[in-house]
């Protein structure tokens, strides 16, 4: 069993010591939860495991690949990643995104095909980031608060998405804030509190 492991994570801002000694260990097959309060420095985590900042000590790695920063491409390949923040670009037309034979099974994005993505509701968007990170089918997924602004019909689509992503092999790794539906979902928890992960 293949796992992405951060280990001893510290990161510090001028004023602020956000992570001091995180732990997680996010195994394939399993959906990981990290739940904390706000400001505990969660999406900080992800944005570490993402390689999108760099954490000013620690070790992250899959098995025994470490991931430095440099290794932009080697993450690339193994770990797709949905940021708490939108990322597309409103410019870009739905259909120009995403797969014809994907849209045609899926009610809510065959809807909104001809559209740019400026012009979706918040859930639509959110829905089509979560959809596109998904299928990009690496082997480990990080989702920073995936379910905020969706509907709860468009959550338990997404929670059939996760368990399918799960079942084909990856490891997801999701914070949010939605108890109900992260108790549901997930098979281990981490709580971020003070900086340290704690196992739940
Ligand atoms: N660029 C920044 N400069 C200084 N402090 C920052 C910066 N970005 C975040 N912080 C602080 O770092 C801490 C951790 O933020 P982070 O976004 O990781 O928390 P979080 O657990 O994801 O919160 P939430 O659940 O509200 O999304 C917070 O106290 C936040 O105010």
């Amino acid at each position: 069993m293949s796992k992405l492991i951060l280990d001893s994570i510290f990161f510090y801002y001028p004023e602020l010591k956000v992570l001091q000694g995180a732990f997680l260990e996010v195994p394939n097959r399993t959906i990981t939860c990290l739940v904390g309060r706000n400001g505990s420095g969660k999406s900080t985590l992800f944005k570490i495991a993402a390689g999108q900042i760099q954490a000013d000590s620690g070790i992250t790695q899959i098995e025994e690949l470490r991931l430095h920063k440099k290794s932009k491409i080697t993450r690339f390949k193994h770990l797709s990643y949905l940021p708490q923040k939108p990322f597309l670009p409103g410019s870009i037309k739905v259909g120009n995104l995403i797969d014809k034979s994907f849209a045609d099974q899926d009610e809510i994005i065959g809807h909104v095909l001809k559209k740019r993505v400026k012009n979706l509701s918040t859930g639509e968007r959110r829905y089509l980031e979560i959809l596109l990170v998904l299928s990009l089918g690496r082997e480990f997924i990080l989702l920073d608060e995936p379910f905020t602004g969706l509907s709860p019909i468009l959550i338990e689509k997404v929670i059939e998405h996760l368990h399918n992503a799960k079942n084909h092999g990856s490891g997801i790794l999701i914070s949010d804030h939605y108890m109900r539906y992260i108790s549901e979902i997930g098979e281990s928890f981490y709580l971020l509190e003070s900086g340290r992960t704690q196992v739940l």
